[in-house]
């Protein structure tokens, strides 16, 4: 698979004279878990059905796993998607609608459906009709007609609506699992940010049609001082522990605390390694990043920028 799934390049729509997305221009990486966040109504929706082709473009060009969008020969059939609702049949069984699914793909493989039952956990289940299926049930359906085929390319708009704690976490675990088992790469919107933190590699921020930031997850935690923060007697010769050992990136907060922002070390072996150099640890506490606080913050700057330009 090329490196970048989807690119997208100066992409503008208009419904009549209203601008729903002005000139975005972003791209998802093979492997990603892609995050977009925006307030109701931002241009996330009109984006996905711009890249599956439910809507033209006004300008700009989008190319999906290497295929233009209006020119798709294949890469509609590399691409799952549930965009707005979950598209089963209400009065056809769990099983009827994988069948008609897998008809309409033309997949001649036996052994999809019952590996797609699985991967959701509806395998008992599998003669129920839709409409009789829980919330997370129906979510889940979706979900497994979304990869029947197996795409290599999934679009999810709002996954996790309305789904319970439970349901949210079983959901979370499979579309880690998706992207880990199978490399399949991901497009996610959603308005619940603690979970879009917990299982993108990268967002992008739409605010009014435009895409006003992208950064990596290394990057927000970084912005937002998040890692393991260490209380130290001497931050200076910590600090050139930390070098020496290669531990990861750091960074020094002020006499007394330094927090390490990446490391594939344990706390453990971090606070030994300290000790050892004659460095006196008092405290070892994970800072969580929070990418709700991010948006927020970033939303009210752009609010004030917009209000001193008026
Ligand atoms: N077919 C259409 N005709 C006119 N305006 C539309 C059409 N589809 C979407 N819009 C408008 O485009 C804007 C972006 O809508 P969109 O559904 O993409 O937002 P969203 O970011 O997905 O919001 P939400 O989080 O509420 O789903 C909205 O102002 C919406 O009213």
């Amino acid at each position: 698979m090329s490196e970048n799934v989807l690119v997208i390049k100066h992409v503008s729509k208009q419904f009549g004279e209203f601008q729903a997305l002005a000139d975005i221009s972003m791209t998802v990486k093979a492997g990603d878990i892609y995050g977009l966040i925006g307030e109701n109504g931002a241009g996330k929706t009109t984006l996905m059905r711009l890249i599956t082709g439910l809507s033209h473009l006004t300008a700009g060009k989008i190319t999906l796993l290497g295929e233009s969008v209006g020119h798709y020969r294949h890469a509609l059939r590399r691409t799952g998607a549930i965009i707005e609702n979950p598209v089963a049949f209400p009065n056809l069984t769990v099983n009827q609608n994988l069948k008609l699914c897998a008809i309409q793909h033309g997949l001649a493989e036996p052994q999809l459906i019952p590996e797609a039952l699985e991967f959701v956990n509806l395998t008992a289940k599998q003669a129920t009709r839709a409409s009789q299926l829980s919330l997370g049930q129906r979510q889940r359906l979706g979900l497994a007609l979304a990869i029947l085929p197996r795409p290599d390319f999934l679009i999810l708009d709002e996954p996790i609506n309305g789904l319970d704690p439970n349901g949210i976490i079983e959901f979370r675990q499979l579309i880690k699992r998706l992207n880990e088992e199978r490399h399949t790469t991901i497009l996610m919107a959603s308005h619940i940010l603690s979970e879009l933190y917990q299982v993108a590699n990268r967002f992008g921020i739409i605010r009014h049609g435009q895409l006003i930031k992208e950064l990596t997850k290394a990057e927000l935690d970084v912005v937002n001082q998040s890692g393991l923060e260490i209380t130290v007697d001497q931050v200076t010769l910590a600090g050139q522990v930390l070098d020496r050992e290669a531990i990861g990136e750091f960074a020094i907060l002020d006499d007394h605390h330094l927090i390490i922002h990446h490391t594939a070390l344990s706390a453990a072996v971090i606070n030994r390694t300290l000790v050892e150099n004659r460095v006196a640890v008092s405290a070892v506490v994970q800072r969580e990043s929070s990418l709700e606080q991010y948006y927020t913050r970033l939303i009210a700057e752009e609010d004030q920028a917009d209000v001193e330009s008026d």
